[in-house]
């Protein structure tokens, strides 16, 4: 990286992996949702499969406050992380509901093999081996696909069903926006004072995530 200008690093790298990026933000399942042809028992194994995963993804999100309490030179972090942490917890309460309403059934969801995958993958990041900078990019890049997937199904001419949009709306609303934002900033402030080995394992880790994101909607469409 030597030379190189550091400076919103992950905007660079969504630009340098737009393909992937576009896969993983633009699903046909996204897609379905946004054109109003979406087959609701897509909607139902996209959302059994994700309560299984925001519930591995909690201890995730503690292991990067920790990380940050640990080694972040900005206090300021903590506060951003603590209230996504907050968001995880009225996500939770938002999945039974959502849930009971769609008739699933929570306790019998069985976690499919792309899920188990993503969510060993995020096992991984929790390692004390795996530095702030690297977890902290991944953390933002995992909400970001969600923030722009959402946000995408409640754009001007989006024809989302009526009984989607608040689905829609929990990821893509403006404040979770800012949220990814704040994410996105803390990732650009550390990937510039990385060393080069931390660096490159960040794109990695983002790379690994829009993988697992474009597998993870894959699943919407059931056993093949
Ligand atoms: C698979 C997946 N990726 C990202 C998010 C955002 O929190 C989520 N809920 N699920």
């Amino acid at each position: 990286m030597h030379g190189t200008e550091r400076k919103a690093m992950t905007e660079t790298w969504l630009k340098k992996h737009r393909q992937i990026y576009v896969g993983a933000t633009r699903h046909p399942f996204i897609l379905a949702i946004r054109d109003g042809s979406v087959d609701l028992s897509s909607f139902k194994r996209w959302l059994g499969q994700d309560y299984i995963f925001v519930r591995a993804f909690i201890p995730f999100v503690a292991s990067v406050l920790l990380k940050a309490w640990k080694e972040s030179d900005d206090s300021t972090d903590i506060d951003v992380i603590l209230g996504g942490m907050a968001a995880l917890n009225d996500e939770i309460e938002w999945f039974k509901k959502e849930a009971s309403k769609w008739g699933v059934d929570l306790p019998s969801v069985v976690p499919q093999q792309p899920n188990l995958d993503y969510c060993r993958f995020l096992e991984s990041l929790i390692s004390p081996d795996v530095d702030y900078t690297q977890a902290i990019t991944a953390f933002w890049a995992i909400e970001a696909v969600y923030q722009d997937s959402f946000a995408h199904c409640l754009e001007d001419g989006s024809k989302t069903p009526g009984e989607l949009k608040e689905t829609c709306q929990r990821w893509g609303n403006e404040v979770f926006g800012q949220y990814c934002h704040a994410l996105q900033s803390i990732a650009n402030r550390r990937l510039e004072k990385a060393t080069d080995d931390v660096v490159a394992k960040a794109e990695v880790s983002l790379l690994r995530i829009l993988e697992h994101e474009v597998e993870f909607w894959n699943m919407s469409r059931g056993p093949v």
